[in-house]
């Protein structure tokens, strides 16, 4: 029988194509060699955030071991282990200490080494050394219980059971993914009713919570900019990023130009009265001298604002410092006395002035702001086509039976569907194409085949509801027994929004399962989705706006169990010549809605303690600025 693998490659030189990989096709050949299939092999620089990546990708295709080569010395460049180890569900330490015994019998150096493994949702992750030698020799030493190991992750992961379908099933630790089986604190494994009833259901969360930090990595690293595609200026929008440099394929102007409304003179000719032989008008039509013009000294030409100077003339002179001394009966111009003295070049701007040919005028990676300088610079271009990163198309979908989309009489019970029109007003605000998914019931079967059609034609859904403990919260269930995914967190230590969940499927499209409070659902839109959707639009920077700068108008209650984003309005205070941020409202419950009224950036406020019990007016704290800041 033969197993899964993929080799991630980490060196910064490799993947800059300034060192051939020779550890990667070693440990691909001892890999086969041993009767394992490489599924996967990428080359990735020293960075934590492309290493995470790569192994939450594969993992989330059910690869079973993930061999990493490089980046497990002691330089501070050597980052492997710190990358991979807030991925692990469980640690493999012996594993490691193998590795090191064996390796030691080769080489004193060993000592060196952080060869490190652990279990990344079914995957098995081995960390080795990047040399050809080292990788080889140290995975060498436990290549015989590597079928083992990854044979029992995956069984492991076969016995994760979904409370409506598997009403046989006991054990209802979690031991994949972001689930903690071994925290006893946290699970209660046994439970006296039924499985497959609400008696039944588990009574702890299955989901290790994980802090915001930790989550916002997870989902940064799981995904990557879309391609990029050719488009017409007419088809892109504020929040596209582009994915080429824009050089200027033509000059600007492209003639020499008058940037006054005048005459064109032949400076050395001074003050004077002079014959006016002709006119150019912006657009170049030019009477009675054919294009391009041309005068000689001793004569004007009137000249409009951005109309071509006619050859010979190497000044303008304004409309304000001339007098009219002739006009024919038709109202035409003849004579005009120049009054002042006249500077070469002057009014003139010559070719190129504003854009140089082939100048680079906007770098690969610039978005296209609502201001609108990006279209009027790419027109100016004169390219006709722009490489943009695709746009993401994200689903939004409430789920819930309690959710009434109608806007007549509410029956009892039930609450207006406010989430998906606020979140799908988010996405549009981030220029994402925003799919409505409409409101889905809390049945299972439903929600996997509506989340998997909605799927289809879209890059990842957000949806909201049912991740938390009630009887009636499938999504995380659904997708982690229906739809296959890997759920790469299911709680985050935070205030509001702690079942914040993120999964991947097979597929590699992505899940964002909010809860079903809107507070929380917008907040952690904010906090994990537009992040992420930043970055798949193709933004090089997208991790928000952390301003840190900010300070507290008025004392911030701290709250005593999570850390908490509260909704807050930043302004700018000229009498202070501060940037003060203001709770929005009093009440921050996650239920309510219009706390978000006014809300422009999200106050991070840390745990409280008797010790700190409030951040005090003045006090400097952290924000995300969600929308553009006031000036109150
Ligand atoms: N035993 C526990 N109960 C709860 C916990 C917990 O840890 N243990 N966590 C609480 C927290 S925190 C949150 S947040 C919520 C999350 O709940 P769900 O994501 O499961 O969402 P629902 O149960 O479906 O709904 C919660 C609440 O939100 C209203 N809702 C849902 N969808 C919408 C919508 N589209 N528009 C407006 N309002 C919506 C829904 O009617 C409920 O009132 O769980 C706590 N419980
Ligand atoms: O996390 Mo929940 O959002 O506190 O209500
Ligand atoms: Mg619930």
């Amino acid at each position: 029988m033969t197993r899964s693998a993929g080799i991630l490659t980490v060196s910064d030189n490799c993947s800059r194509g300034l060192a051939t990989d020779t550890s990667g096709p070693a440990l691909q050949q001892q890999l086969q060699a041993n009767n394992w299939t490489v599924v996967h092999t990428e080359i990735v620089p020293d960075d934590k955030q492309k290493i995470a990546s790569a192994v939450i990708k594969w993992s989330a295709t059910n690869c079973q071991l993930i061999v990493i080569a490089g980046g497990t010395g002691i330089s501070p460049s050597d980052v492997t282990v710190d990358a991979i180890k807030p991925l692990f569900s469980k640690r493999l330490p012996s594993l490691a200490v193998a590795m090191v015994i064996g390796s030691l019998r080769i080489t004193p150096m060993a000592a060196l080494s952080q060869v490190t493994a652990g279990v990344v949702g079914c995957s098995v992750v081995v960390a080795v050394p990047g040399s050809k030698k080292g990788s080889v020799e140290n995975l060498q030493q436990i290549i015989s219980v590597l079928p083992h190991a990854v044979d029992t992750a995956a069984a492991t992961q076969g016995t994760r059971h979904l409370h409506v379908e598997q009403p046989k099933e006991k054990d209802t630790r979690v031991q994949c993914g972001c689930s903690r089986p071994d925290n006893a604190d946290d699970n209660q494994a046994e439970t006296i009713g039924e499985q497959g009833t609400v008696a039944g259901r588990p009574r702890k969360s299955q989901h290790l919570m994980v802090s915001v930090d930790e989550a916002l990595r997870i989902v940064i690293g799981s995904v990557q900019a879309l391609p990029p595609r050719d488009m017409l200026l007419s088809d892109v929008r504020p929040g596209m990023v582009l994915a080429a440099a824009v050089e200027a394929q033509e000059p600007v102007p492209a003639y020499r130009a008058s940037i006054m409304d005048g005459y064109a003179v032949v400076a050395a000719d001074g003050p004077g009265d002079y014959k006016v032989i002709g006119a150019s008008t912006a657009g170049g039509l030019a009477q009675p001298l054919p294009m391009p013009l041309h005068m000689n000294t001793g004569s004007i030409v009137r000249v409009a604002t951005g109309a071509p100077v006619p050859e010979g003339a190497d000044a303008v002179v304004m409309v304000e410092d001339t007098q009219l001394l002739q006009a024919d009966n038709q109202g035409e111009e003849l004579v005009v006395r120049i009054l002042a003295g006249v500077q070469p070049g002057q009014y003139i701007r010559p070719v190129g002035h504003d854009v140089s040919q082939g100048a680079v005028l906007l770098k690969s990676g610039t978005v296209v702001s609502p201001v609108g300088g990006e279209i009027g610079t790419m027109v100016v271009s004169g390219n006709r086509t722009f490489s943009v990163h695709t746009v993401p198309r994200i689903a939004v979908m409430s789920t819930g039976d309690e959710l009434s989309e109608s806007p007549g009489e509410l029956g009892h019970g039930h609450v207006r569907d406010s989430n998906r029109p606020a979140l799908l007003c988010a996405l549009r605000a981030l220029g994402v194409d925003a799919v409505d998914a409409g409101v889905v019931r809390d049945d299972p079967a439903l929600l996997a085949r509506k989340i998997a059609e909605t799927l289809e034609d879209c890059h990842g859904i957000i949806t909201t509801g049912g991740v938390s403990m009630g009887e009636r919260d499938w999504v995380k269930p659904v997708v982690e027994q229906h739809l296959k995914g890997r759920i790469l967190f299911g709680r985050v230590a935070m205030k509001p929004a702690k079942p914040s969940t993120f999964a991947v499927l097979p597929s590699g499209k992505f899940i964002f399962a909010l809860p079903g409070n809107p507070a929380s659902a917008i907040v952690a839109f904010h906090v994990f989705s537009a992040p992420a959707l930043r970055k798949l639009s193709g933004h090089q920077k997208y991790d928000g706006a952390q301003v840190t700068a900010v300070f507290c108008g008025a004392d911030m209650i701290l709250d005593r169990g999570r850390p908490e984003f509260v909704r807050g309005r930043l302004a700018w205070s000229s009498g202070r010549d501060k940037w003060l941020v203001y709770v929005t409202d009093a009440h921050q419950q996650s239920s309510r809605m219009p706390s978000m009224l006014n809300t422009n950036a999200l106050v991070a406020l840390p745990r409280g303690s008797d010790v700190c019990p409030k951040a005090c007016a003045g006090d400097q704290v952290n924000v995300i600025v969600i929308a553009p800041p006031a000036f109150e």
